[in-house]
Parts: C-alpha cells; sequence; structure tokens
C-alpha cells in the first residue's frame, strides 16, 4: 500500500468517533520532521514525548511513531517537486493523528503551503493556538501572565483557499474586464468603483457552513474551561468586508444563539437584560436608547429595528437569562480585528476563546504568542472530525537551522496538546511540569535567554533544553 515507507510493524491507528478520537494504549503515529529547524526541533521533542510517555505508563503505553516525508526531505526521497508524496497522506488517512515540524513555503511564486495544503486534505477545520504564559517566562510585556487566550482559527477557506490570478495573466486580464465592465456597474452599491488594469486578484471565500462549525468548535471548549474564561470573542474586520467578515459575525452570532442558546448569552442581549433589571419599569424604547448611543440620529426604520431586537430579546430569553442568571452563561461578544491586537497588550485578561477567520488567526496568533514568551513557546493543533494533525505555530527560522539552538517548546507544547486530545493526561503534565521548571530555573534557549534579567549566558541548545525538561519531570 506504501510505495516508500513501511509503518512500525507494532501499534495501532487512532480511530474516530463522532469527531471524537479513540486511542489504542499503543498507537502509531505518523511524524513530519520538517525543513529549516525541524531538523534540531524534531529529535528533541521526540525524546521528550517518549521519556514523558514511560515515566507516566511505564510499558503500559507508547507510541510508535511513523516517520512521513514532506518538503525538502520528500524531495529528496521521491523525486523533484514530490513535496507531499501519496504515502504521506495514506499514512495520515490510516493512523489518524499526526504531527509534524514545520514546512518552508517560498514567497511570491513557487509551490502553494504544503502545511495549509495538509489542513485542507484532511479537512482540519479548527486550528487551536493556546497562548498562555509559563510562569517565570521572559516577556516584553509588563504582565504577560494576564494573557491567556485560545485562538480559534478557521483553518481551510479564506484567502489560503489560494484562488488568485497574476497581475497581467490572461484569466487575470478577463476577469477584471468582467468585474469593471459587467459585475461591479450591475451592483448598485459599487458606484463608478473600477478595479485598476495593473491589478492581481484574489478571492476570499467565507462560507456559512465553515464559519458555524468553527465557532460550533470554539463554543464546545468555552464550555468545559472554568466559568470565569467562559468567554467566546469573534474577530473580524465586518466594518470593511462586509458579505465575509462581516458575514462570519452574524454567522458565528446565529450559530451560538441557536445551538447553543441555553448555555449562551450575547454582550448586547447581556446589556439589555442588566438595563431591565437595574430598573424594571424601564420601557423598550428607554431600553433601546442604553444599548445604543447612538440612537438619537438613527433614522427611525433603524430605531424602531433596535426597539424590536430589544422586545424580541426580553421575549425570548428573560425567564432563562433574566434577573442574573446570565452570568453564568458563556458570553459571546465580538471585536473588529484591529482593535483586537491592541486588546489582548492592553487589557488581555479580558479575552479567553478568539474565534477567527483563516487570516485573521494567523496574524493574531503571532501576536499573542510575542507575549507569552514568542513564538518558541507557541503550539498549536489542527483539528477535523477524523483526523488531527499537531504542529507549531512557527515556521522554518532557516537562519536558525541546523545549528541546534531553537527553541524546542512550541513543537514540545504541541505534543502535549496531542497527549491531552489523546487523553494521556498524565504524561502531558509531566512535560508541562518539567518545562515549567526548567525555565523557573533559568534552563532556556537562546530567544528566552537574551529576555532574561540578567540574560542567561550561555543559553541551553535546543537538545540541552530537551534534557532539562525531561531532568524536571
Ligand atoms: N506551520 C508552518 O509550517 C509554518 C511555516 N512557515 C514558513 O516558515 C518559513 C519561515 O518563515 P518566517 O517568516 O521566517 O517565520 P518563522 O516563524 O519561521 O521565524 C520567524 C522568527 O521567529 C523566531 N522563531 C521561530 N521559531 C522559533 C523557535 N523554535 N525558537 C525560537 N525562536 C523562533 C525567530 O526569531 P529570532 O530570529 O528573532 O530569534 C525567527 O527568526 C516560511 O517559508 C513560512 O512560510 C511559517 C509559519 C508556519
Ligand atoms: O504555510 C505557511 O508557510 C505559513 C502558515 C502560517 O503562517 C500559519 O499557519 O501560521
Ligand atoms: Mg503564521
Amino acid at each position: 500500500m506504501y510505495e516508500k515507507i513501511t509503518p512500525p510493524q507494532v501499534g495501532s491507528p487512532i480511530t474516530f468517533k463522532d469527531g471524537e478520537p479513540i486511542v489504542p494504549d499503543n498507537p502509531i503515529i505518523p511524524f513530519i520532521r520538517g525543513d529549516g529547524t525541524g531538523i534540531d526541533l524534531w529529535p528533541a521533542s521526540e525524546r521528550v514525548f517518549d521519556a514523558a510517555v514511560k515515566q507516566a505508563y511505564g510499558d503500559t503505553r507508547k507510541i510508535s511513531w511513523f516517520k512521513v516525508y514532506a518538503g525538502d526531505e520528500a524531495c529528496e526521497m521521491y523525486g523533484t517537486y514530490q513535496y507531499l508524496p501519496e504515502d504521506t497522506l495514506a499514512a495520515i488517512r490510516e493512523f489518524g493523528v499526526a504531527i509534524k515540524g514545520p514546512l518552508t513555503t517560498p514567497i511570491g511564486g513557487g509551490i502553494r503551503s504544503l502545511n495549509v495544503a495538509l489542513r485542507q486534505i484532511f479537512d482540519l477545520y479548527a486550528c487551536v493556538r493556546p497562548c498562555t504564559y509559563y510562569q517565570g517566562t521572559p516577556s516584553p510585556h509588563k504582565n504577560p501572565e494576564k494573557l491567556d487566550v485560545i485562538v480559534y482559527r478557521e483553518n481551510t477557506e479564506d484567502i489560503y483557499l489560494g484562488i488568485e490570478w497574476k497581475q497581467g495573466s490572461e484569466i487575470c486580464d478577463r476577469l477584471i474586464k468582467l468585474l469593471n465592465e459587467d459585475l461591479i456597474p450591475a451592483t448598485p452599491e459599487h458606484g463608478t468603483k473600477q478595479i485598476p488594469l495593473d491589478a492581481g486578484i484574489g478571492i476570499k471565500p467565507i462560507s456559512k457552513h465553515g464559519s458555524q462549525r468553527l465557532v460550533r468548535r470554539a463554543m464546545q471548549h468555552a464550555l468545559r474551561l472554568p466559568k470565569a474564561k467562559q468567554l467566546v470573542t469573534l474577530v473580524h474586520k465586518g466594518n470593511i468586508m462586509k458579505y465575509t467578515e462581516g458575514a462570519f459575525r452574524d454567522w458565528g452570532y446565529e450559530l451560538v444563539t441557536s445551538e447553543f442558546r441555553m448555555e449562551c448569552v450575547t454582550e448586547r442581549e447581556s446589556w439589555i437584560l442588566s438595563n431591565k433589571e437595574g430598573n424594571p419599569d424601564l420601557t423598550i424604547e428607554e431600553n433601546a436608547r442604553e444599548i445604543d448611543p447612538g440612537y438619537e440620529s438613527m433614522t427611525p426604520d433603524k430605531q424602531d429595528a433596535i426597539c424590536g431586537e430589544v422586545k424580541a430579546v426580553l421575549e425570548a430569553i428573560w425567564d432563562s437569562h433574566g434577573n442574573g442568571q446570565w452570568k453564568e452563561k458563556v458570553m459571546v461578544n465580538d471585536r473588529i480585528a484591529d482593535s483586537i491586537f491592541q486588546q489582548i497588550q492592553t487589557r488581555p485578561n479580558e479575552y479567553s476563546i478568539l474565534a477567527t477567520m483563516n487570516l485573521n488567526g494567523d496574524y493574531l496568533s503571532d501576536a499573542a504568542a510575542a507575549i507569552a514568551g514568542g513564538l518558541g513557546m507557541a503550539p498549536g493543533a489542527n483539528i477535523g472530525d477524523s483526523s488531527a494533525i499537531f504542529e507549531a505555530t512557527h515556521g522554518t527560522a532557516p537562519k536558525h537551522a541546523g545549528r541546534d539552538r531553537v527553541n524546542p517548546g512550541s513543537v514540545i507544547l504541541s505534543g502535549v496538546m496531542m497527549l491531552e486530545y489523546m487523553g494521556w493526561q498524565e504524561a502531558a503534565e509531566l512535560i508541562k511540569k518539567g518545562m515549567a521548571a526548567a525555565i523557573a530555573g533559568g534552563e532556556v534557549t537562546y530567544d528566552l535567554a537574551r529576555l532574561m534579567e540578567p540574560p542567561v549566558d550561555p543559553p541551553l541548545k535546543c537538545s540541552e533544553f530537551a534534557e532539562a525538561i525531561i531532568r524536571h519531570f
């Protein structure tokens, strides 16, 4: 069945039922070493995973690693341009859960992202990136411990679908002509706008299905968190892109107020309810004025709509959510994307789960990681209903490749997410304990060492950091 690889002789696949993994005691887990710093990161990480599983479970549980190929290594093994061989896809399909190092994507031309391709091929629609501060980690921020967010990023669509046309190509010219001469004039709201004739064109599809399944997963996660962290923020640029980013917000609210009606309250609903709680005699119109400060200057139609909203909310959920009951529900709000970048820095403790479209989540997860200790400490998971691939937030950091110096924390913490996903909590806890103790003791790689006061010199190597973690189990 495989052309050039052979699965381990011992072990069995992780299977899925209703979107949840069923994990044997000896799962076979395919891994992709990755390009660039993958050569340093993977051996260090694997050592930590094996040591944690051994210490937690003795001989009763074990991971059988299955090396599969992607990126440069795959081309060496399978031939020119064989960046993502069928063997690799078949292995992930057969064994269900995989982990990978970073893979290079050229800028401007060349192959499209292999990382994105894997997410799309396996329909791994939720990219989950927790940004949590580890005590003792140096940070450029004064109170990094206040940041404890999880980016839930839609992972299959948006501009990452990669449907775009190069400036000057025949199809691009035809498309611009069609848009300028036909489709734009036929859409009155676009007025006399025209696309410059020398533009490249990219398409940004945002679907209702894709948005809602992501928000559903974010809500399910929020319900598992302690009460104080039960908050989902829909992040969007809906003021500018109304039918893609704005629609993401609207579909998100639609989903939570239908599928999770008894478990959630939206921020606007909470204002309406608390206004009435503060003054039971408040009329619908007075309530509407309070939730919308611009009410006075609105057209009568708009004012009627807001009054209608207040009335509908009170009729629908006063009994189930009123008199303070809403405070026990998952709060769902939304924030415009540019504002959330400053909010996570100035008021980090007001956020928990950030549900985003693909591009916003890509940006936001690097930014949030910077606060919590940098990309060397930023794990991630790509989750679907019938497979999952775990990988760090960062890329191949080519200038550091092969120097045994980068921080393996991000890949190791991605493995922690994988162990937790598998239900192997004890092994995950050992690694977290070991990592926290190593960092607290100043045993860190260059990225953290340079931020410490005083700076740690010499820093640990990538491999030494892994050994320090194991020592501190
Ligand atoms: N999922 C994936 O596989 C991803 C792949 N990529 C790809 O990676 C390639 C390189 O991208 P680039 O923009 O340089 O971004 P990278 O994330 O690879 O690196 C940017 C910088 O982040 C820091 N960094 C990254 N990894 C670590 C680590 N493990 N430990 C400590 N610091 C780290 C380094 O900062 P400093 O040098 O200042 O110390 C590094 O120079 C591109 O081809 C890109 O497409 C990018 C993101 C994700
Ligand atoms: O695929 C790539 O090269 C970059 C992807 C990326 O930046 C990410 O997923 O965070
Ligand atoms: Mg990124």
